[in-house]
């Protein structure tokens, strides 16, 4: 029998945090050797299989990190993710990134780590959205020059307890598509007032904050006389848990570098 990956869980009391634990304590291939929050969560002291809502696993919500870990997988904030970076560099930990809302600062920050230790960053560890990122790139290189022209807008909904917007998911979209359309790409949030015609260079966010929704992004491809629409939708937060696990697997022994879900999921080549 192979000896299981210690893995830690950083924002092991959040919503994602909680998915990660439970869904980790069930595979026999994984040992969740920490599970990391603020020093002011209610939880801290508790066992973290317990705050998940499941069996105790006989590991303590903690705010310090641990000594010796194989992988990290942070599903935190912005404002916790430098010292997760800093603690990885420093035990040369490999570092799983799925928090969003990153400022610039942060992805020099997480580029400048990836020189040091394995890294994968993705604003949605989900299958189905990575899938539907590649769809979203060959439809926008396929449309790119449609007579009357194309338009892109993207509607993300989720939760109302996110804190980012839009979500890091819908940015990545129109990153991606962005770049099949041309360096003169405009990134327009949301639309209000006079607002005159909408160019042909533009793609549009708009983000809706509703209920439990655990997420969902819209990609629409608007022409004349016809549309595409790509959706893709969340029933629960276990697609995201499951494949940020999947990530942490396939990085553990990799080279230092800077990954995506595309890599992971082998859905570049
Ligand atoms: N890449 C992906 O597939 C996904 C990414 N996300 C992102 O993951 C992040 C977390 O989402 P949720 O779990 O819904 O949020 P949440 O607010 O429920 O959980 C965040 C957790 O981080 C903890 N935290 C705050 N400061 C901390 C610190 N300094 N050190 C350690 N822990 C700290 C909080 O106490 C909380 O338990 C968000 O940025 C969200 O956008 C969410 C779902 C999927
Ligand atoms: O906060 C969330 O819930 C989610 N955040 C990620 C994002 O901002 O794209 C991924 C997913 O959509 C859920």
């Amino acid at each position: 029998m192979t000896t299981p990956i210690k893995i830690a869980v950083h924002g092991a009391a959040g919503r994602m945090g909680r998915r990660v634990v439970a869904l980790a304590s069930e595979d026999t291939s994984l040992k969740i050797v920490a599970a990391i929050d603020h020093q002011s969560n209610p939880h801290l002291g508790e066992d973290a299989g317990v705050v998940a809502g499941f069996a105790p696993i006989g590991v303590e919500l903690l705010s310090q990190w641990p000594e010796e870990v194989d992988v990290v997988i942070d599903f935190s904030l912005p404002e916790a993710i430098d010292r997760c970076i800093e603690e990885c560099v420093e035990a040369t930990t490999p570092l799983v990134v799925a928090t969003t809302g990153l400022s610039d600062e942060q992805k020099a920050k997480l580029d400048a780590a990836s020189k040091l230790i394995p890294v994968v960053c993705a604003p949605s560890m989900s299958l189905a959205v990575n899938l539907t990122m590649k769809l979203a790139e060959q439809v926008a290189e396929t449309l790119d020059d449609v007579i009357g022209g194309l338009d892109v807008e993207i509607i993300e909904r989720h939760h109302r307890f996110k804190t980012d917007a839009p979500s890091g998911t819908a940015l990545k979209f129109g990153e991606l598509i962005g770049k099949k359309l041309g360096p003169n790409t405009r990134h327009v949030h949301g639309r209000e007032g006079h607002t005159g015609e909408r160019t042909r260079s533009e793609i549009g966010y708009h983000a809706v904050r509703v209920g439990d929704n655990p997420g969902e992004h819209s990609i629409v491809f608007g022409m004349i006389g016809e549309k595409i629409e790509l959706n893709v939708a969340a029933s629960n937060r276990d697609c995201y848990a499951s494949g940020a696990i999947c990530a942490a697997k396939w990085l553990v022994g990799r080279p230092k570098g800077m990954y995506n879900m595309f890599d992971v999921l082998g859905l570049d080549s």
